[in-house]
């Protein structure tokens, strides 16, 4: 059952201002309260969902030597592939049950980013799965962007403070795959409880079951949204700009009943991250008497760099 509130990305592009501001306000109260919220009519189509689905299965298919081929070292994980067992959540010493690929930028020209950023790591094995998945990359960029615009009018500032920096910006696609489980997990889960590092996650394949958010009261619910819906939680970078009023949720994906141990599971989240050299300080409009500032001031940059340390990806 999907206990996350749903909302129309179509009433928020509506030419009438009150359709316009129910979206604002629903997923502005749902951020205040649960942090997630599942979304439909975004500008994923179900053609390019597929084909992404299938080249995804077919990377994750082939033999683990082809595989590391695509691991690089000193990268602090942030292109390519990453193994099994890599990736723990922060403060857990059990890796996750998963391996992953990572998408990342691919700036335009005039950005001035074209040298901070890791090339993409191209898979000769399957030509599709780099095209797809930087096409997927794209349309998720303008559904985050949009909603990006509904929570920055929510907040108070002007509708399309956020483009700048999310245009451009540091995020990353990540196919990631659950293998059937095959002997006992011994403490570790397909993903440990975390909140996201960046601004928001959509993520696509949360449909299958699995994934779980810590509700306010500290019950567990199930997140399952409608095939055709995304699922879109705020991270810790958004939560820490707003001072804690939009809320980054723990969540965690939990291992299937032992009957279903040999069903793997896929997933695709997108994480939107600002350009690194966004101010992630604590906003005015986000700060008062009740609200005091909650947060040392840091940029993007070097919170997510602090980051990556604590999971495993960056040694120090
Ligand atoms: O696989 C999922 O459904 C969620 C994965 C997740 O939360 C993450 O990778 O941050
Ligand atoms: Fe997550």
């Amino acid at each position: 059952m999907n206990n996350i509130p749903s909302v129309n990305l179509a009433d928020f592009l509506s030419d009438d201002p009150a359709t316009k501001d129910k979206f604002v306000q629903e997923i502005g109260k749902a951020y205040e309260e649960i942090g997630f919220v599942s979304l439909k009519n975004h500008f994923l189509d179900d053609e390019l969902v597929d084909d992404l689905y299938k080249n995804v299965k077919d990377f994750f298919a082939l033999p683990e030597a082809t595989k590391k081929k695509y691991e690089i070292e000193g990268g602090g994980g942030q292109r390519g592939y990453i193994s099994f067992g890599k990736e723990h959540a922060k403060g857990k010493k059990e890796g996750d049950l998963k391996e992953f690929w990572h998408f990342g930028q691919e700036a335009d020209e005039d950005a001035n980013l074209i040298e901070e950023y890791p090339e993409n790591v191209i898979v000769s094995e399957i030509p599709a799965f780099n095209e797809k998945g930087m096409e997927a990359y794209r349309m998720l960029e303008k559904t985050g962007i949009y909603v990006l615009r509904a929570l920055a009018l929510y907040i108070g500032l002007d509708e399309f403070y956020f483009d700048h920096w999310a245009r451009n910006g540091n995020s990353i696609l990540r196919p990631i795959h659950y293998p059937p489980i095959t002997e006992e997990p011994k403490g570790a889960v397909r993903a440990g409880a975390h909140g996201d590092i960046n601004l928001i996650t959509l993520l696509m394949g949360a449909s299958a079951g699995g994934l779980q958010v810590l509700r306010k009261d500290g019950e567990w619910i199930d997140a399952i949204p409608n095939e055709d819906e995304l699922v879109i939680n705020v991270g810790d970078m958004l939560e820490r700009h707003t001072n804690n009023k939009l809320r980054s949720t723990i969540h965690r994906v939990v291992n299937p009943p032992k009957e279903q141990w040999g069903t793997a599971r896929y997933s695709i989240p997108f994480f939107m991250h600002p350009r690194s050299d966004m101010k992630l300080n604590c906003l005015d409009e986000c700060v008062d008497e009740n609200h005091p500032k909650a947060f040392e001031d840091i940029t993007a940059g070097e919170f997510l760099h602090q980051r990556l340390v604590e999971i495993g990806l960056i040694k120090e």
